[in-house]
C-alpha cells in the first residue's frame, strides 16, 4: 500500500513538511547537503522503525529540538486509508497505527514494506553474513506467516542458552535450552529454504534483465553443518561454546552467499556489476512479495545517477512502475533521470530542509 501523505516536524534538516505523495513515482531534486536522504530516510523509519544511516535515533531529532513526528498516511487499493505515525522524545518511542498504539514493533513493520537502495548497499554482497541474512529475513518476514514468532521463539532460547554457558559451569543447565532452541531453528531453517526457493526464479529473472554473470549461484548456508545436524553441532562445540561464552552455531549464523565458479561473486564483478547483482535481489524480493501476497512495496533510492548508468536508471525504474511499487528517487540532477512515470508523477525541490512540491 502507497504512501499517499506525509507529514515531518524537526526531522535532521527538516524543521516541518506536510507532502501528497504520488502513488508511483516521486523525484527528490535538490543540491548536495539540501535534506534529500534525510527525507528518504524519514519514510524508511516510518517503515522499519530503524534508520539506514545512525543506530542512534536521538541523531534524528533535529539539532536544538527534543523529538520528531512523522505522520504517513497509507492508501489500499480499495481507498481504505490507514494512519501510522511515530514519536521520539525524551521519553522514548511511541508507534501509533490506526489511531491505536502499536505494542508490537513488527505489526508496523508488516504494514509498510520497504526496501532501500543507497551507497551502502553493496555490503550484501560485500559485508559480513549479517547484511544477507537481514536481507533474506525481510523477505520471509514480509512471505512467510509465523516466521517472526519463530524467531523470537528462537531468539529467547539462544539467550537462556548463552546465559547458561557465561554463569553456569553445569552443562545440564546448556542442555536445557537445547530442544527450544533446535526446534525453533529448523523451523527458521525450513522457511528460509522455502523462501530461497521462491525467490531464486525472481532473482534469475531480474539478472537477466540487468547483468550478465556467467555461472553466478548461491550458496545458502543454515548456520551449521548439514550433514550432522544442529543437535550434534550444538554438542560437538559445547566445549568452545563454554570458553568463547555464546552458541557457535544455529540460524543467527546462516549465509547467503552469491557465488561465481565457487568463489564469492564480490570477488568477481565489476563496480557497476556489483550495484546491478545487488538492484537484482532487490527487485527480486518485491516482486515476489506483489506476486505472494498481492502486497507492493516502496522501493527507495538515494542518489540514482551515482547507483546505475542511463540505461540501467529506465530498466530499473520500468520494472518498478510495472510492479505497482510506490517509487522515490532522490537526485542532484532532475535531468539524469528518466522519464518513466508520465503525468503520474510527483517532483520535490528540497533545499535547506524545506521541502516543495514543484510538479
Ligand atoms: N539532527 C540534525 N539536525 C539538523 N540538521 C541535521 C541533522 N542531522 C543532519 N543534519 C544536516 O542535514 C543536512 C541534510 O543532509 P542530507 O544527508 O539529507 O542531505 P542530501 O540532500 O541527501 O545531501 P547529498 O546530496 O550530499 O547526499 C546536512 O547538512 C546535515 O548536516
Amino acid at each position: 500500500m502507497p504512501l499517499s501523505r506525509l507529514s515531518l516536524e524537526h526531522f535532521r534538516n527538516i524543521t516541518a513538511a506536510e507532502l501528497e505523495l504520488s502513488p508511483r513515482f516521486n523525484l527528490i531534486v535538490g543540491a548536495n547537503g539540501s535534506g534529500k536522504t534525510s527525507l528518504l530516510e524519514a519514510i524508511y523509519y516510518l517503515g522499519r522503525v530503524r534508520s539506514f544511516r545512525t543506530a542512534r535515533p536521538k541523531h534524528l531529532i533535529q539539532d536544538g529540538q527534543t523529538w520528531f513526528r512523522l505522520v504517513g498516511r497509507i492508501t489500499g487499493a480499495d481507498n481504505a486509508e490507514q494512519t501510522l505515525g511515530i514519536e521520539r522524545g525524551p521519553q522514548g518511542q511511541t508507534l501509533r497505527l490506526a489511531g491505536r498504539p502499536v505494542r508490537q514493533l513488527a505489526d508496523l513493520v508488516r504494514t509498510l514494506p520497504i526496501q532501500l537502495l543507497h551507497s551502502d548497499s553493496h555490503l550484501i554482497l560485500e559485508g559480513g553474513p549479517r547484511y544477507r541474512r537481514r536481507y533474506l529475513d525481510w523477505g520471509v518476514f514480509h512471505v512467510e506467516h509465523g516466521y517472526h514468532a519463530t524467531w523470537q521463539r528462537y531468539a529467547k532460547a539462544l539467550k537462556q542458552r548463552n546465559a547458561a554457558l557465561r554463569t553456569s559451569r553445569n552443562p545440564r543447565d546448556v542442555a536445557a535450552w537445547s530442544p527450544a532452541l533446535v526446534q525453533a531453528a529448523e523451523t527458521l531453517h525450513s522457511l528460509r529454504s522455502e523462501y530461497i526457493a521462491m525467490l531464486l526464479p525472481y532473482v534469475q529473472g531480474n539478472l537477466a534483465a540487468l547483468v550478465d554473470l556467467p555461472g553466478l549461484e548461491f550458496h545458502y548456508q543454515p548456520g551449521w553443518p548439514e550433514d550432522t545436524g544442529l543437535e550434534t553441532a550444538l554438542a560437538e562445540r559445547y566445549a568452545t561454546d563454554l570458553k568463547r561464552g555464546f552458541t557457535q552455531v544455529g540460524p543467527h549464523r546462516a549465509d547467503l552467499q552469491p557465488l561465481i565458479d565457487g568463489v564469492p561473486a564480490i570477488e568477481r564483478v565489476s563496480r557497476g556489476q556489483q550495484k546491478q547483482l545487488v538492484t537484482a535481489l532487490l527487485l527480486a524480493q518485491a516482486e515476489l512479495l506483489m506476486e505472494k501476497s498481492r502486497r507492493p512495496c516502496l522501493f527507495l533510492i538515494d542518489d540514482l545517477p551515482a547507483e546505475l548508468d542511463h540505461g540501467h536508471r529506465e530498466r530499473v525504474l520500468e520494472r518498478l512502475l510495472a510492479l505497482q511499487s510506490q517509487v522515490y528517487v532522490t537526485t542532484t540532477d532532475a535531468n539524469a533521470i528518466p522519464v518513466v512515470a508520465g503525468d503520474s508523477g510527483k517532483r520535490f525541490h528540497v533545499e535547506q530542509g524545506r521541502i516543495a512540491q514543484t510538479g
